[in-house]
């Protein structure tokens, strides 16, 4: 899997990168840019339950990666003014080990589970009781001497993360109060962080500059940041430091990052239901055998920006390339293509 190297890559790479986005992380609500819907509705949850001395009702956020998720998690604990405790799914392995998390925490505090969709069905048993009336009960001892306690916790919030919120059990997503799904980010919010990111590293850049970046960004505030060190280097290198529009283009035009973001890889899969395919439709496997690529990875890390931008359609016999993606390459599309678009088009005009 070619993924962790790519550039526009949407999931986490190097330590040194986390390290870099811990800096760049927004603390407070009002320093974390766009989803205005979702902030607007915690502003109010989080002030109501501080007027009442109560936790915050369950969060559960959902959304592609790199939208902000764990930066939301830390905020709201910081709003509520209380500790965050941090695991995920996968590294919970035994009922003890939750267990001793829980009745580690203090009034209020925010439990952040990320990876929420893969907690283990023992483990998952636990947290229902104590999301609900925060208690839980366990085993002591062994053998026949063993017998089950139930031990009172802290009031508790627990804020889940997931990329899946398909995979969650009912029961578990039920217990939710708050169920928050992000949002990519529109070219504008992006160029917003990425102005924000470069004064906080003493990067000069202009708004046409930070606008270049953004549009290339994918919707994806991480992305956003990665490009812009990335452009900062070749400011420093190839220019006078300072990035514009034009040293930001030409860097990414370097870096292989189209003028919408796509790269190599994403216009490969383009490509190939294009050109071997005749535009679709085409079974998720064939077109991953094609192109040598696992089928999650398209369905998780390639399609969803390009089905959210319009590259690439999902219809009930397959995926299919749009009137977009044949204009993005230049190419003309099938008159079978055009001709259902001009036939929606006047069928809409008559609705
Ligand atoms: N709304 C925002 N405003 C400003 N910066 C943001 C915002 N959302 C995310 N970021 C930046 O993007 C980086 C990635 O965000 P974060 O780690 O919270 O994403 P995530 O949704 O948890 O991703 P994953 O699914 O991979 O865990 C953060 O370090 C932060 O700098
Ligand atoms: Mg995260």
């Amino acid at each position: 899997m070619i993924e962790p190297d790519r550039l526009i890559s949407p999931t986490k790479t190097t330590p040194a990168e986390e390290a870099f986005e811990r800096a760049l992380r927004p603390k407070h609500l009002d320093e974390y840019v766009g989803q205005q819907k979702i902030r607007d509705q915690l502003d109010i949850f989080i002030a109501a339950a501080k007027g009442r001395n109560e936790a915050l009702d369950h969060v559960l956020l959902f959304g592609p990666p790199g939208l902000g998720k764990t930066t939301l998690a830390h905020i709201l604990a910081r709003e509520m003014g209380v500790n965050l405790r941090q695991t995920s799914g996968p590294v919970l392995e035994r009922p003890g080990d939750l267990a001793a998390l829980l009745t580690n925490l203090e009034a209020n505090d925010v439990l952040f589970i990320d990876e929420i969709h893969r907690l283990s069905p023992v483990v998952e048993e636990i947290l229902y009781p104590a999301l609900e009336d925060y208690q839980i009960d366990i085993m002591i001892g062994e053998g026949p001497a063993a017998r089950s306690v139930k031990l009172d916790l802290q009031p508790f919030t627990l804020v889940g993360a997931t990329t899946r919120a398909g995979m969650l059990t009912n029961p578990l997503r039920d217990r939710f109060g708050i169920v928050s799904r992000l949002e990519f980010y529109t070219p504008e919010e992006l160029s917003r962080i990425v102005a924000r990111s470069a004064n906080l590293l003493d990067t000069p850049a202009e708004a046409s500059g930070c606008l270049e970046i953004a549009r290339r960004s994918r919707g994806t505030p991480r992305i956003a940041n990665r490009l812009l060190r990335r452009v900062r280097d070749y400011a420093q290198v190839k220019a006078n430091g300072v990035i514009t529009a034009e040293v930001a283009d030409a860097a990414l035009t370097m870096l292989d990052v189209d003028k919408v973001g796509l790269d190599p890889m994403d216009r490969r899969l383009l490509e190939t239901i294009i050109h071997k395919f005749g535009g679709g439709p085409v079974g998720l496997e064939s077109v991953a055998a094609a192109i040598g690529e696992e089928k999650d990875t398209i369905e998780d890390v390639l399609e969803p920006y390009l089905i959210q931008q319009g590259y690439i359609q999902r219809t009930p016999r397959g995926r299919i390339a749009t009137l977009n993606t044949y204009a993005h390459f230049g190419l003309t599309a099938p008159a079978s293509l055009a001709g259902t678009h001009a036939a929606n088009l006047q069928q809409g005009d008559l609705l």
